[in-house]
């Protein structure tokens, strides 16, 4: 059963933590495992948003979910979110966009103000003690033991599960290890791990045992670009071998190369959901054409029936629409116009998410 810690300073719920007894502080920084091996049975499914899949196809659903600290401060705000089974969400937003805050609710460890939510079909936290054991999860403020093996530390960790059967925790551990890709460094001290190691102890951590969910909050945060890279490939080769995940990230290009489905958060609402091919879809690709007379192109393009034709100077640009580029080249020419240059634009996401959210995201990586 995972042990909760409550943060003296922000009075904000804390992660499972090993107890201590090397002589040594475990070091913060790569993440916290969920542990429990008890499958408990769900609640009974309940009917997604509208529109949505069938019940039982989602495996969280939220509902008006809301947080309002004391001090009348709303971090999250009439949540509503459905996420697939079998998908890998991305649950983006800026910094203090309400993600941990939805994240510490799904988890039952921060009582929402208002609404209701789901894991795995059962309501949180009514059933949380019955469906959180399958669920694995990795939220901020972890600790590993410096001075301890890999190995070790998970050891510690499966321990302070009450639900963990001890006379197959060695097997389990094993397991976990070969999963994230750490099964050769197994013995090898925490502190010479490199950052994506640490990573993915932390990610073994809540795989230990069979996990249908798996919540990650951040987990590419502070990590260098090889730790990203690590990461990014575990999470995929978690969802491909069944597991949905929900992951959490303020970079929309993490989100873009890992997910499937996308929810966007801005200031504790969410703006904007769906697969990542559903908001692709509305991509609208514009054709830009250079030339010293903007105007008389302007009017071939109109001539198409092309939407949004603008002219500038020494330019002009259209929505493309389904009319093939060559088209327009075509009728360019025929209408004398002087072409110098050709384009087509397809906007990035993150172009998309900006016109959704009015906001940039952080696409550095
Ligand atoms: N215990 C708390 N008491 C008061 N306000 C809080 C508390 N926890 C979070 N907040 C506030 O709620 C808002 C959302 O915070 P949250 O941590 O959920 O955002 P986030 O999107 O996860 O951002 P970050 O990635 O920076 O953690 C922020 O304005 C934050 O300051």
């Amino acid at each position: 059963m995972t042990t909760v810690r409550t943060d003296p300073r922000t009075g904000r719920a804390g992660r499972a933590e090993p107890e201590p007894g090397s002589g040594t502080e475990p070091e913060p920084g790569s993440g916290a495992g969920r542990t429990g091996s008890v499958t408990g049975p769900a609640g009974e499914p309940s009917p997604p948003p509208a529109g949505g899949p069938p019940p039982g196809e989602h495996a969280i659903v939220t509902r008006g979910l809301t947080k309002r600290f004391r001090g009348g401060q709303v971090a999250v705000d009439r949540l509503d979110l459905a996420v697939p089974r079998g998908s890998v969400f991305g649950f983006l937003g800026p910094n203090g966009s309400g993600k941990t805050t939805t994240i510490r609710m799904l988890l039952g460890l921060v009582e929402p103000t208002a609404g209701s939510c789901e894991l795995l079909g059962a309501p949180v936290p009514a059933r949380a003690a019955a469906v959180l054991p399958r669920v694995g999860a990795l939220v901020e403020g972890p600790a590993f033991y410096p001075y301890l093996s890999g190995e070790a530390n998970l050891r510690r960790y499966d321990a302070a599960d009450p639900a963990a059967d001890p006379r197959t925790a060695a097997s389990r551990i094993g397991l976990a290890l070969e999963r994230v890709g750490l099964g050769a460094a197994a013995g090898k001290r925490y502190r010479a791990y490199s950052l994506g190691m640490r990573q993915r102890l932390a990610i073994a951590a809540a795989l230990l045992g069979p996990r249908e969910l798996l919540i990650l909050d951040e987990p590419t945060n502070g990590l260098d670009p090889q730790g990203t890279r690590e990461v990014r490939a575990l999470v995929s080769e978690i969802a491909a071998a069944g597991t949905t995940v929900f992951v959490s990230s303020h970079l929309l290009a993490e989100i873009e190369q890992m997910c499937t489905h996308v929810g966007v958060m801005r200031a504790g609402r969410l703006v904007a959901a769906g697969s990542l091919a559903g908001l692709r879809a509305g991509d609208r690709p514009r054709i830009r054409v250079e030339t010293p007379d903007g105007a008389a192109a302007a009017a071939v393009l109109e001539g198409l029936g092309l939407a949004g034709v603008r002219a500038g100077r020494g330019e002009a640009g259209a929505e493309l629409g389904e009319v093939p580029p060559e088209r327009v080249t075509a009728a360019l020419v025929a209408g004398g116009v002087a072409v110098r240059g050709l384009a087509v634009h397809r906007p990035s996401l993150e172009d998309v998410f900006v016109e959704l959210t009015g906001e940039g995201f952080d696409v550095d990586g």
